[in-house]
């Protein structure tokens, strides 16, 4: 069933590593350890759901149905649990996390909270425990997580492909060159003793060789990483969403993932108000609430002030990766002026 890639059921010793069953209890109960994810912000801000196991969402209402004849036509009780069928494969600091939150309120979407980390870290757990931390769906429900590293794991597309090869596969990319200082700014929150942006981003300052080792300026090297796919899947089974395009309009871009997904668009800019305090679009109701919800402090932090030459040293690192991309997707994101 899982093909050459598959994972192996014999675990290699991780003794530096978080013993499986709290790794698995961690990611269950939909909560990510700051130090093993990108994301510090799994479900959202304290006191709104949580889940590996959220409540199921309403139903849409075309089936809802009186209760004696639910367990006639759903003879599984309230679900069970299956494989992902779509997954968000990055990118770090694009906006996955606001892209799942948003795509949780569809009736048809049913998310893990945390980042499970199958496909790059935790892959010689095996299927059936990946499919353990999977929250339960009915008929037509579609499971769904997001990890951002796997964008840029080498072995990851084949694995997913062992997987199943019709996974859908969406991207949250950003202009690399503020997703670069985001992903500094979040180490930056947790080891304030890092070294400037700048003294990192380059090998040499004086000949302005830039390091394309330090994983800040690697995840931006977009067309790169998509070439690695490409190997795998076919392009229309990959979605790139706008991270820009995420805050400005976000009913816009859920809309194409909704049509992606071949779901009915049910998530439209009804859902959304712009929230003046955080400075972002937020859920008018969130999955499983009736109340406001905006994502939590992690997302949305002030970037520190980097030297301008910097900056347009960065951007015209990028420019032709960013070209290469455009081209490769079909999609003018805008990141070059
Ligand atoms: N609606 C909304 N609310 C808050 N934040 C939003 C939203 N939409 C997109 N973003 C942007 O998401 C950035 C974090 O991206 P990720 O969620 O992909 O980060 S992570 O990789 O999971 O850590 C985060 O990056 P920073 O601004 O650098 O913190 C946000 O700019």
């Amino acid at each position: 069933r899982c093909g050459p890639a598959s994972p192996l059921r014999t675990s290699p010793t991780r003794s530096l590593e978080e013993p499986r069953a709290q790794r698995t209890k961690r990611l269950l109960s939909g909560w990510d350890a700051p130090e093993l994810s990108s994301d510090g912000d799994a479900g959202g801000s304290p006191g709104v759901q949580m889940p590996g196991e959220a409540p199921v969402p309403p139903l849409a209402a075309s089936r809802r149905m009186p209760p004696r004849f639910a367990a006639k036509l759903s003879p599984l009780g309230d679900g069970s649990k299956k494989l992902p069928q779509a997954l968000i494969i990055g990118v770090k600091k694009g906006g996955t996390r606001a892209l799942l939150e948003f795509l949780r309120v569809h009736p048809d979407i049913r998310a893990v909270g945390a980042e499970p980390h199958f496909f790059d870290r935790n892959y010689e757990d095996g299927l059936e425990w990946y499919r353990e931390l999977m929250p339960k769906t009915l008929e037509g429900q579609i499971t769904m997580e997001k990890t951002p590293s796997y964008f840029v794991t080498r072995e990851a597309p084949a694995r997913i492909a062992a997987m199943s090869r019709d996974t859908k596969l969406i991207v949250v990319v950003r202009d690399p060159v503020t997703r670069a200082i985001s992903d500094y700014t979040q180490t930056l929150s947790k080891k304030p003793d890092i070294p400037s942006f700048e003294s990192l981003t380059f090998k040499n300052r004086t000949t302005g060789l830039i390091d394309t080792s330090w994983s800040a300026i690697q995840i931006g090297i977009y067309a790169k990483h998509l070439d690695n796919w490409l190997q795998f899947f076919p392009m229309r089974q990959i979605l790139f969403v706008s991270g820009e395009r995420l805050i400005s309009d976000p009913a816009g871009e859920l809309g194409r993932v909704q049509d992606f997904l071949g779901l009915k668009r049910i998530i439209t800019d009804k859902h959304f108000y712009f929230n003046q305090t955080k400075g972002f679009p937020c859920l008018k109701k969130a999955e499983g609430s009736s109340k406001p919800h905006c994502l939590g402090k992690t997302k949305g932090r002030t970037h520190p002030n980097i030297d301008p030459e910097v900056v347009q040293r960065l951007r015209d690192f990028y420019r032709p990766f960013n070209m290469k991309f455009y081209q490769m997707t079909g999609r003018f994101f805008g990141w070059d002026d």
